[in-house]
């Protein structure tokens, strides 16, 4: 009995697997502990047959005065806890560099040559590998143990390859080949300590003599690549399963999430041609746009899970087309035209069932506004709030009349019809999608917070644009306020930069960290999941007011912004609270 092999866990796996926990805890939600409990579920029944028969044929043996003792046909349990330690560890670096991506958009239902080009291409490389190990297996001799890994680990990497190369190909490299090299790098570190001391050894009629470098046998490095390349590609195909439960509702109905194996394999079995891919085209879009259009709402979409971020996606597109038809409107008679144009939108979608007028009012607007009408998910958001939008837009088109932020209290009831409205929509989203065991009064004081919040962002909207928003005529900042200082709004359009604009910013901003300060608390009645998202989407968007309101700030394109680190770090506590 020893503790070599224990000891290897002590020094080597288990710190990275309580550094990564600690660092990933935060962002983990019921989706990750199911896919991590999969996976090591897997991995363990897949790897317990063939790691027995290499030790029952003597490819590699372990010192008795190296491990503990306990053994599960003929495996040390210190051998058994390496496949469920590598697989965690390896699990979560995949979980983190996938946090910010959104799977839907590598669907695809079009079958291009290239896809197909690259499914029969990548299908036989491997068809290939399995054969050459195949021989190398057949012949018994040096080349052993590495025939045994290839015809070990290949028919599940073409099962994976088969049943997932969409995603496989289709996501970036900094999730699909890094996740795989970073921890495959470290074992090979940590395989070439181990075999140096001793804790394991490979027996050298059935090794093929090469070396990485000294100490580290060729069939170990493929080895733990082959591992790591399992883990990951299970961990993609259990994406690419998810992302399209998550893409059509038609399809599937009602998820959870934790869906059943069998529920996965159903939806990796789908024919890619059933996808809808106006639903695909309109995710493109949406991300598109929420990225060039809202940092802060981009980073707060990532920590969003499924059907919910979907949806959010979906309502940011509609609220962004809405706004930038009325703001980019060549003149006031258009943009009137939008709003009436909308109205009528909004007035046939909840009216019912009638899709061909929906559709002719939809094809009346810009083509590249009209995904955004079409998937906009009214079955499960009430009218209210966007009627009520739409009043708000129309209070910016008064401006070119009058000055109607008279007082205080327009700037609340305009900042409660463009932004408060988008709260209350954003929680009707949350409900849907999450269970709750909400009272309709509870409900109703969270609505009533999430409205002020959306004041509150508004105001801190204002406060960043007071410059941008007086090029085209318009002062948010109460008429009242500006008297106090002897000034008038045209005073503003004529310079938006004098020096009294200092203190009316600060006042508004002060206001908007009072309603924010008074609304934040209700953010803990929300369902349990979306609590921490919900934080991070306000502290994201308040941390320009915070920004705005130190001596200096970065500019870009005209207004003041966070820097990325200061955002991730606002997120990070965001979600620690
Ligand atoms: C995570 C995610 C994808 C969220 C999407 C949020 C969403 C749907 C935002 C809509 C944004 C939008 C374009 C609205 C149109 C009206 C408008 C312009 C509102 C202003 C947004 C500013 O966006 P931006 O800076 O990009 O705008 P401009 O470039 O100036 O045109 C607003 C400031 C309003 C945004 C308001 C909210 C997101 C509501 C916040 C409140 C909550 C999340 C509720 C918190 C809950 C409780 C219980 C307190």
């Amino acid at each position: 009995m020893g503790y070599d092999y224990a000891l290897v866990h002590l020094y080597y796996t288990i710190p990275p697997a309580v550094l990564l926990t600690a660092l990933y805890k935060p962002l983990l939600t019921s989706t990750d502990v199911y896919k991590i409990l999969f996976l090591i579920f897997i991995a363990v029944t897949a790897t317990i047959p063939w790691d027995s028969y290499l030790i029952r044929h003597n490819v590699w043996s372990y010192p008795s005065d190296a491990i503990v003792g306990p053994t599960l046909f003929r495996i040390p349990a210190e051998e058994l806890f390496f496949f469920i330690i590598q697989t965690y560890n390896t699990t979560l670096i995949y979980l983190f560099l996938s946090k910010p991506i959104f799977h839907p958009i590598y669907l695809k239902s079009r079958r291009t040559d290239d896809w197909i080009n690259a499914k029969w291409v990548g299908g036989a490389l491997i068809l290939g590998a399995l054969a050459y190990g195949w021989l190398l297996v057949a012949q018994h001799g040096k080349g052993f143990y590495m025939g045994l890994i290839l015809v070990w680990a290949t028919p599940f990497v073409l099962l994976l390859w088969i049943l997932a190369y969409q995603l496989i190909c289709g996501l970036p490299w900094t999730q699909t080949l890094l996740p795989v090299l970073v921890p495959t790098f470290y074992l090979w570190v940590i395989d070439t300590i181990a075999l140096r001391r001793g804790t394991w050894i490979i027996e050298s009629g059935t090794k093929l003599g090469v070396q990485v470098w000294r100490g580290l046998e060729i069939e170990e490095a493929v080895f733990f690549l082959a591992t790591n390349l399992l883990i990951v590609l299970g961990l993609v195909a259990f994406d690419n399963a998810l992302a399209i439960l998550i893409s059509f509702p038609k399809l599937y109905p009602t998820i959870t999430s934790t869906p059943s194996p069998a529920l996965l394999v159903r939806a990796l079995l789908m024919p890619s041609t059933k996808y809808d891919q106006k639903r695909l085209d309109g995710f493109q879009d949406a991300l598109k746009t929420l990225k060039r259009k809202s940092r802060s709402f981009y980073l707060a979409s990532a920590v969003f899970q499924g059907r919910l971020r979907v949806d959010l996606m979906l309502l940011y597109s509609f609220c962004r087309v809405a706004d930038d038809l009325v703001d980019n409107a060549k003149s006031d008679v258009d943009a009137r035209k939008s709003i009436s144009k909308l109205r009528d939108f909004l007035d046939t979608s909840y009216a019912g069932k009638n899709v061909a007028q929906l559709g002719t009012i939809i094809s009346s607007f810009p083509e590249s506004s009209q995904l955004a009408l079409e998937l906009l998910p009214t079955q499960y958001l009430p009218p209210g709030p966007f009627y009520a939008l739409l009043k708000g837009f129309e209070m910016d088109l008064e401006f070119s009349n009058f000055f109607p932020i008279q007082d205080h209290t327009t700037l609340e009831l305009y900042g409660a019809r463009v932004a408060g409205t988008v709260a209350e929509l954003i929680i009707e989203l949350v409900y849907y999608h999450t269970a709750s065991q909400t009272s309709p009064a509870q409900r109703r004081q969270i609505v009533h917070a999430g409205n002020t919040m959306g004041v509150a962002l508004q105001l801190v909207n204002i406060a960043r644009d007071i410059q941008t928003d007086a090029k085209i005529d318009r002062v948010y900042i109460p008429t009242d306020w500006l008297k106090e200082q002897n000034l008038t709004p045209k005073d503003i359009i004529r310079n938006p930069e004098r020096p009294e604009m200092i203190d009316l910013r600060q006042r508004l901003l002060k206001y908007a960290m009072d309603l924010y300060y008074a609304a934040r608390p209700k953010i803990d009645m929300l369902p349990r999941d979306a609590r921490g998202p919900m934080r991070v989407a306000v502290e994201s968007y308040m941390e320009i007011g915070r920004v705005l309101q130190g001596p200096t700030y970065q500019v870009k394109a005209g207004r003041a912004t966070v820097p990325k680190l200061r955002r991730i770090i606002v997120a990070w506590k965001a979600l620690c609270t």
